[in-house]
């Protein structure tokens, strides 16, 4: 089963209640949030008080993409404020175990994220103790930026390993889904597309291009 996540990072935040409930209508499965800080990478985005903003208005999972210098830092308020999924860079924790063990301790779900640049196999060692790896499919920092070509072979090295150590764990892409990449990305394993400018910068409006990735999806399972 393939999940979409739409990354609000590409939705005008003056709607965002209403452009959530689009999604929601057109299939989505999890709204993703990017959370940026200035350091890990070279923007700022949103924080804790847009996840507690968003909580009472859809009964999707909101799951955080953690693009910060230390996370463990944020747990806390990200929890606090609903959210249902916390991702972590691997790049940024020396050692993921204890805040692995920590917000799994508090009930929610946690993935590690791996940069373009980050050999696959580092998750080798964790993918029995978390719910989501997640393969960046650009470097991360913005939206709107183009699949990078050497993506489909990590996505699938990635399954590999998954499929060896946890098939529980789901394989997540982030960065230049769209009709044409999304496919490919399932392909090689993918069970959750997220996608921001694909959706939210559609001219058909962020309904009919939810809709339209879950089509792909369907037919890529076929
Ligand atoms: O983590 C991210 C950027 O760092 C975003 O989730 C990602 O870029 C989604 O945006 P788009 O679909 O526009 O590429
Ligand atoms: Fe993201």
């Amino acid at each position: 089963m393939i999940s979409i996540a739409p990354s609000i990072l590409a939705a005008d935040f003056s709607k965002l209640g209403e452009l959530v409930h689009q999604v929601d209508l057109g299939g989505a499965n999890r709204i993703h949030v990017d959370v940026m800080d200035g350091h890990f990478v070279p923007n700022l985005s949103m924080g804790p008080v847009v996840v507690k903003g968003l909580r009472p208005i859809t009964k999707l999972p909101l799951e955080v993409h953690l693009m910060v210098d230390n996370p463990s830092r944020f747990v806390d308020s990200f929890l606090q404020a609903g959210a249902d999924t916390l991702i972590v860079h691997f790049e940024v924790v020396s050692d993921p175990l204890p805040l692995i063990q920590e917000i799994r301790g508090r009930g929610r779900k946690v993935g590690l994220a791996i940069n373009p640049g980050t050999s696959v196999d580092v998750l080798k060692d964790y993918i029995t103790d978390i719910d989501l790896a997640l393969c960046m499919t650009v470097w991360p920092g913005f939206g709107g930026q183009s699949f990078l070509p050497e993506s489909p072979e990590r996505i699938q090295k990635l399954r590999e390993l998954i499929e060896k150590l946890n098939p529980r764990c789901e394989l997540e892409v982030d960065g230049g889904v769209d009709l044409q990449t999304a496919p490919v990305c399932v392909r090689h394993g993918a069970d959750v597309l997220v996608a921001g400018t694909a959706i939210f910068g559609s001219p058909k409006g962020p309904k009919l291009a939810t809709e339209q990735l879950g089509r792909i999806r369907a037919e890529e399972l076929e």
